[in-house]
């Protein structure tokens, strides 16, 4: 292995896969190429062949073009640069924002159907913002390399390139991004834009313990600086209102042992609490001490709301080995919420909520394929699919959120 790599193939692409690439065959074997697109023929270098089944190459040049590519939104990631030199984190950025969402459909739908035997349309809906998909950022990290020059590491390395702008950002953060600085001995930087006050550069790696207010409708939100926050400017309260809307209002019962698991600073079990009323009974489940005392203050509202520190996996195995008969029986009028990492619920929280039982699920998922996995053992433990849809939480890159809606069968 490794007497491939640097070998130049010409290649035509067939398909979308998950993470941002694109699959090819070459004698047989899939190739997996960056920066191109369905439809496209392209010369490709070869950068990876250590698996048997597969190898991975950068696109180098464009052959024959997709009449779906587009001028790259970020000149510094575009395939005419070196693949080394690309910016990372805008790996759609050369296909109309119309077919980013129609690939974005294929692989929630094709992993969904393979993984969960899950066979129904997801579209991906647009966000609110600017139709190039532009803009949307309001949080944002930039590394900085020995030398302390500042930017985003390279596609699918961590080497700093430097840039001189960040079209996916706000406005906001454009403008305090110390783009073309140098910072010797830090490690870079975060920016955060919060929807109340400006955008602000924190040290990279310091659990910023100043309080920020971010604002979905008519609430307000307090969370650290530093803390988990969904980073489109309009996904607080898009996730909030489908979270609301996949609710079965029939199964639904406020005094139930309804929780908001994986629940940062409270959001999703403000969504809930809004639209069942203040008796609304919902315990929010977070692994950081610090989210849960902002969450206590943002639920503050409903009486029956709480919110425990605690690993997700360890808490629902401690209800599922120590419930009261009645704890139990709350737990199966119950609604679950829950909003894991890129990594998914997995098979011990998965197995802990079959065995609880409570009578809805709605998982809001930021990875495909850990969805459909997740889901996949839902349905064969007795959960049944009534909903899903798709969002375009993060436009110009491959990444897509899913909101899914199951109910006890
Ligand atoms: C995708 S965020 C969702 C937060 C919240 N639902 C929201 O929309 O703002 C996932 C959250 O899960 C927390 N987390 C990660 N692993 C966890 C675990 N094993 N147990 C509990 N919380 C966890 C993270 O700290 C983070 O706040």
């Amino acid at each position: 292995m490794g007497e491939h790599v640097g070998a130049e193939l010409e290649l035509e692409v067939s398909n979308v896969a998950h993470g941002g690439v694109f699959v090819t065959r070459h004698e047989g074997r899939v190739v997996f190429v960056a920066d191109t697109l369905p439809g496209e023929r392209v010369r490709a270098r070869v950068v990876d062949d250590a698996h048997d089944r597969f190898w991975r190459a950068d696109t180098i040049a464009v052959l024959t073009a997709s009449p779906d590519r587009q001028e790259h939104v970020w000149a510094e990631a575009a395939v005419d640069r070196a693949p080394g030199e690309r910016a990372g984190g805008a790996e759609f950025g050369h296909i109309r924002p119309g077919r980013q969402r129609e690939l974005k459909r294929q692989v929630l739908e094709e992993n969904l159907r393979r993984m969960a035997g899950v066979d129904r349309p997801v579209p991906v809906a647009a966000l609110p913002g600017p139709e190039d998909g532009t803009g949307w950022r309001t949080r944002v990290r930039l590394h900085a390399d020995e030398d302390g020059r500042v930017g985003p590491y390279a596609a699918r390395s961590h080497r700093v390139v430097e840039v001189a702008d960040l079209p996916l950002a706000t406005e906001g953060i454009r403008a305090v991004a110390p783009l073309g600085h140098r910072l010797p001995g830090a490690q870079g930087v975060q920016l955060i834009h919060p929807s109340t006050g400006g955008a602000r550069l924190l040290p990279a790696g310091e659990d910023a313990g100043e309080a920020i207010t971010e604002r979905v409708g008519e609430r307000e939100f307090r969370l650290d600086a530093g803390g988990f926050w969904q980073v489109h400017v309009a996904a607080a309260a898009t996730l909030s209102d489908a979270v609301s809307r996949a609710v079965d209002g029939q199964l639904f019962d406020p005094a139930a042992a309804n929780l908001d698991l994986y629940g940062g600073v409270g959001l999703l079990a403000a969504a809930v609490g809004d639209r069942f009323g203040p008796s609304t009974r919902i315990t929010s489940v977070e692994s950081s001490p610090r989210a849960t005392e902002h969450a206590h203050e943002n639920l503050a509202d409903w009486v029956g709301a709480t919110a425990v520190t605690a690993r997700v996996d360890r808490y629902l195995s401690r209800l599922a080995g120590s419930a009261s008969k009645a704890e139990r029986a709350r737990l199966q009028r119950g609604t679950v919420v829950l909003d894991p990492p890129r990594s998914g619920a997995g098979k011990d929280v998965v197995r802990s909520l079959a065995a609880l039982g409570p009578a809805q699920l709605i998982y809001v998922a930021c990875d495909p394929v850990a969805l459909a996995r997740d889901l996949g053992a839902l349905v064969r433990n007795g959960y049944e699919v009534t909903s899903l849809e798709g969002f375009d939480l993060f436009p110009n890159t491959h990444h897509v959120e899913a909101v899914a809606a199951l109910v006890r069968t």
